[in-house]
């Protein structure tokens, strides 16, 4: 009997085997059922362990792949909110986000959720998890709240003393970044305001000397910006593949030559303050590593790496945020002429009445310019969802079980666009709280205050700790912009924002057009 050279098996043993075996579609199809029996089965068994009965949002059917949940809420989040907050109707329910299900507490559970420590809901877990911090480069953050709390004790009250400085770099940027024509020109305002900021927040976190080098500051926008596109993409894919298909974008290789090159310029900088402490020869400078250098008690909090990474992950979430939240005020702004004339003239207005010379008491006392900023972050928040943590341990809120290793959040929108709360809440009104009637609640709650109806920043102790950086750096640029420029939509189509996941920004290639007004007065902070 002749044999197959390509095989050792006789024609006899093929005669043995059922023919094409491989191919069969009877085999095809049961493996096929088999698997979505078992998928079906352990869904359910998933479910049935669930503690609780919540409604879930954004899963169309139990055992539905959570695949199509995360590239749903990747893509119409603002719609899933919505339609979500409106079936609950302020009661608490589940969103399924692809990496987790969430559940979602209504707003007015916040003082409840307040008395609860960090060993009951974790902020920073929530943080990493959110950011991906195994992929960003950004870990460390569940383990330390150091800069949380540098930002807080430190950097907050040194501003009056860090805003002439904080001015000049960001007027400084302003010169280069805007155009100075008296003719219309088109241009893309949120690069331009990132640059901006990037030397404002370069400042704080790196002091005076260091802030010299443009690489320095350039690495503040391009690490936060590599690490957005890796955690936003990442976002869509299974978690089981991310670790690996991240290498596949060229933002996560420029991401590690950014925190390379952050970790080359601040390491050696933390060793040599290290040493002048040692010699007795400790420099005055109100920035973040020298606060973090002078104060570190524990092994990690005195690790250079980790202070560099501290540096990154602050500059990471403080350079967009601040430029996409200027943005969309700019925005606003230009569709609404009436509120941008009142904030002109009140801007005007204080410069007159301080002779030019603006502190820290005189930005904040611009109640329409607060109003107008104030209704921008109610309409546009920076995330849709906010007071989001880990829970680490059972617990029972507003009578809704939290099982350890489940996540928790508060809709941002839910409680901003309540008609209860608002008058007309899908309605930009800029002057909505520096009205007669509104003007003394208001004046208490300023934009940096953490508000439990607006929550900008969040809420409660773990509240944005760079909410007092952010309103000044928003104010040096907004005046100076409201003061020297006009501002138009392109072909007069206004602009609208754009969201991914639960983040909502303002697109970078987004156009304007702008000109220098004639009777500027060229205020300078
Ligand atoms: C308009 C600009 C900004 C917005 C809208 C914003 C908003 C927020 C929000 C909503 C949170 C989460 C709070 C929570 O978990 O309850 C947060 C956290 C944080 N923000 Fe901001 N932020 C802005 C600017 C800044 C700036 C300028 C800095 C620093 C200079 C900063 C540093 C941080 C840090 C470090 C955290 C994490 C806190 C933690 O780990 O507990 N943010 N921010």
């Amino acid at each position: 009997m002749e044999r197959s050279v390509f095989s050792n098996r006789s024609d006899d043993d093929h005669a043995l085997l059922p023919p094409s075996i491989g191919w069969d579609w009877h085999y095809t199809a049961a493996l096929l059922a088999a698997s979505i029996i078992i998928y079906a089965t352990l869904s359910l068994l998933r479910s049935s362990k669930s503690y609780d009965s919540l409604p879930v949002a954004n899963k169309l059917f139990p055992f539905e792949p959570s695949f199509f949940s995360r590239i749903r809420w990747a893509l119409w989040a603002q719609q899933i909110i919505r339609d979500a907050d409106k079936k609950a109707q302020g009661r608490p329910y589940k969103l399924a986000r692809g990496d987790s299900e969430l559940v979602i507490l209504p707003a007015r559970l916040i003082p409840e959720l307040n008395r609860y420590g960090v060993d009951v809901l974790d902020s920073r877990k929530s943080h990493a998890f959110t950011l991906l911090g195994h992929l960003t480069g950004m870990e460390v953050v569940e383990h330390t709240s150091y800069h949380v709390r540098m930002l807080q004790g430190s950097i907050t009250p040194a501003l009056p003393e860090l805003l002439h400085s904080m001015a000049k770099r960001i007027s400084g940027a302003l010169k280069e970044e805007f155009p100075q024509s008296d003719q219309w020109t088109i241009m893309k305002p949120l690069p331009a305001s990132v640059r901006c900021f990037s030397e404002g927040i370069a400042l704080v976190l790196y002091g005076s000397k260091m802030v010299e080098n443009p690489r320095l500051v350039e690495l503040t926008y391009t690490l936060t910006r590599n690490v957005f596109v890796v955690a936003f993409a990442m976002r869509c894919v299974p978690s089981c593949l991310n670790r690996y298909l991240a290498w596949l974008l060229p933002a996560k290789w420029r991401m590690h030559q950014d925190w390379k090159a952050l970790s080359d310029f601040v390491i050696p900088e933390v060793q040599r303050r290290k040493t002048m402490i040692l010699e007795g020869k400790e420099e005055h400078s109100p920035d973040l590593i020298t606060w973090m250098v002078q104060s570190g008690r524990t092994e990690l909090e005195r690790d250079p790496q980790v202070l560099a990474t501290l540096c990154g992950s602050v500059a990471a979430g403080s350079t967009y945020s601040i430029a996409n939240f200027v943005c969309r005020a700019l925005s606003d702004l230009t569709s609404n002429p009436e509120v941008l004339k009142a904030v002109r003239t009140e801007i005007l207005a204080k410069n007159t009445e301080i002779g030019g010379r603006w502190d820290t008491a005189a930005l904040a006392d611009l109640p329409c310019l607060e109003s107008a900023m104030k209704e921008t972050a109610r309409l546009a928040p920076g995330t849709l969802i906010v007071y989001s943590r880990a829970v680490k341990q059972d617990c029972v809120i507003g009578g809704v079980p939290l099982k350890k290793g489940q996540f928790m959040t508060v809709s941002g929108p839910g409680r901003a666009m309540d008609p209860n709360i608002y008058e007309d809440p899908t309605t930009y009104k800029g002057l909505r709280f520096c009205a007669d009637d509104k003007i003394k609640e208001h004046s208490v709650k300023p934009f940096r205050s953490v508000d439990t109806d607006i929550l900008t920043w969040g809420a409660g102790k773990w509240a944005c700790p760079g909410r007092y950086i952010a309103d000044m750096a928003a104010k040096i640029l907004l005046i100076q912009l409201i003061d020297a420029y006009e501002f138009s939509f392109v072909g007069g189509v206004p602009l609208k924002h754009d969201a991914i996941h639960e983040f909502l920004f303002f697109h970078p290639d987004n156009k304007m057009q702008v000109r220098r007004r004639k009777d500027a007065v060229g205020i300078s902070l």
